[in-house]
């Protein structure tokens, strides 16, 4: 129930403060963000689950020459053979495990699509990232669904128009899920960028269907 003060105005509850729920339409694209798609407790045995009994890897990639060490690390699983290739890399997917079987079921009725690989990125501190950057790798085909989870450490999400600049944040809190659908990889980049603030480990996937 909304609450009004003596002259009749709304007064705005602490709930207006939290990001909302369902879908926002962007210039170029569109996302579907659930704050709370994962309750604390599932959350949390998610995180400790993820950070066991998934194969972390540091991997790096070469630059002018020299291999340079992705400041996150990273792990690759899927239920096709296929190597995929991303920042200069190429992965063979792992099988998956029964928990990223799981969340996976959990977020496809409203992805609306049926994923076949996920990419987890595991940031240690703050001083792990990734920087801009679109998904719009060919593999994905034209207007891929991402389907990105998270848990652990809230991080900045930051988008960029390509063309206007212009720029959006959004808060990836433990145990949220942010669909990126429409054009949204071919107008838009992201990145997580690095933080002084001392936070604690994140873990995020993002789930993509690889086109054979
Ligand atoms: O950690 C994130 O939220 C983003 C990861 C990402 O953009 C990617 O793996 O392509
Ligand atoms: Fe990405």
């Amino acid at each position: 129930m909304e609450q009004r003060d003596l002259f009749g105005n709304i007064i705005p509850s602490l709930d207006n403060n939290k990001p909302k729920s369902g879908l926002t339409k962007i210039e170029n694209g569109e996302y579907l963000f659930y704050p709370d798609f994962f309750s604390k407790v599932e959350s949390d045995l998610y995180l400790q689950n993820l950070k066991e009994n998934i194969d972390w890897k540091q991997e790096s990639m070469n630059m002018y020459g020299k291999q340079v060490a992705f400041p996150r690390l990273t792990a690759w699983y899927g239920d096709n053979d296929k190597p995929y290739s991303f920042s200069g890399i190429t992965l063979a997917p792992k099988v998956w495990t029964r928990e990223l079987l799981e969340i996976k079921d959990k977020i496809e009725p409203l992805s609306k699509v049926q994923f076949n690989s996920v990419l987890l990125n595991r940031y240690r501190n703050g001083n792990d990232s990734i920087s801009w950057h679109t998904d719009a790798e060919k593999e994905l085909g034209p207007n891929p669904v991402i389907a990105s989870v998270n848990f652990g450490a809230t991080r900045k999400f930051q988008l960029r128009h390509i063309k206007t600049k212009e720029k959006l944040e959004i808060e990836l809190t433990h145990g949220s899920l942010l669909i990126m659908q429409g054009e949204m990889q071919h107008f838009w980049q992201h990145q997580v960028p690095k933080t002084s603030k001392v936070v604690n480990e994140r873990i995020n996937l993002t789930f993509r269907v690889i086109k054979l």
